[in-house]
C-alpha cells in the first residue's frame, strides 16, 4: 500500500522556519514550550502559528509540565495539538483531549510494554532516551510492539536515515529536530526541505 508518511518538523523558532517547512510539505510543526535550547514563549509561538495554513498541524511540546499548565500555554500559542513527554497517565491524555486538543504522547523506546498501549492519543511518538538530543537507536526494535498503532518514529533522524527508519520500524510517520539544524536550536532550510522529501518518498 502506498500511503503518505506523517512528518513533523520540531523546534521551529522563526517565521522562515515555518515558511520553509510548510512549503516543503510538512504535516505538522512543533514549537517547544518547555525548557530547552529550542524553547520559545507561548506569545512568540502565537506569531508563528498565525502563519500556518489550515491542514498543517501545530504542536506545542512539553516535557513534564502538568496538563493545566500545558493547556494554558498551548491556548496562548494558538496550537491545535499538544505533545506530552515525561511519565504520563491515561487520565492526563484524557484531560488534554477533553480540552479540545489532539494529542501526541511521547515515550522512550525502552519504556515498559504497557506504555505502548493506546490511551486515546492521536499519535504515539517513540523517541530516544533524551528528547531532542539527536541520539539514534535501533528503530526496528519496537516494530512488533507498536504494530497497528498510529505512531511516529523519532530520535536521531536525518536526511540520510529517515527512509530506512520508516521502513525498519513500520512507523506511520517521522519527527525530527536536531537532524535539520545547522547548530543546536538553529534550523537549516535546505535540510528541512531535503528531510521532507526523503520522508515523504518512503511510505
Ligand atoms: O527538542 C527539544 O529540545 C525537546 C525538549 C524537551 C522535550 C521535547 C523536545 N523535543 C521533542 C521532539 O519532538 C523532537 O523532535 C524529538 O525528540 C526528536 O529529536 P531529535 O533527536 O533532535 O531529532
Amino acid at each position: 500500500m502506498n500511503t503518505h508518511a506523517f512528518v513533523k518538523i520540531c523546534g521551529l523558532a522563526t517565521a522562515n522556519d515555518v515558511t520553509v517547512a510548510v512549503a516543503g510539505g510538512a504535516d505538522a510543526l512543533g514549537f517547544v514550550l518547555t525548557s530547552s535550547a529550542r524553547e520559545i514563549s507561548p506569545a512568540h509561538a502565537a506569531t508563528l502559528t498565525a502563519l500556518v495554513p489550515a491542514g498543517v498541524a501545530t504542536v506545542a511540546v512539553f516535557r513534564s509540565e502538568d496538563t493545566t499548565t500545558a493547556i494554558t500555554r498551548a491556548r496562548e500559542a494558538g496550537v491545535g495539538w499538544i505533545q506530552l513527554h515525561g511519565t504520563r497517565t491515561p487520565a492526563e491524555v484524557a484531560a488534554v483531549l477533553e480540552a479540545g486538543f489532539k494529542v501526541i504522547r511521547a515515550v522512550r523506546m525502552d519504556s515498559p510494554a504497557e506504555h505502548f498501549e493506546h490511551w486515546g492519543e492521536d499519535f504515539l511518538l517513540i523517541d530516544a532516551a533524551v528528547p531532542g538530543s539527536g541520539e539514534s537507536w535501533d528503530y526496528s526494535k519496537v516494530r512488533t510492539l507498536a504494530a497497528g498503532r498510529n505512531w511516529l518514529v523519532a530520535g536521531g533522524l536525518s536526511v540520510a536515515n529517515v527512509a530506512a527508519a520508516l521502513a525498519e520500524s513500520g512507523a506511520s510517520g517521522a519527527d525530527v529536530s536536531s537532524g535539520v539544524e545547522s547548530s543546536r536550536g538553529v534550523k537549516d532550510p535546505a535540510l528541512i526541505t531535503a528531510f521532507l522529501k526523503a520522508a515523504h518518498q518512503q511510505l
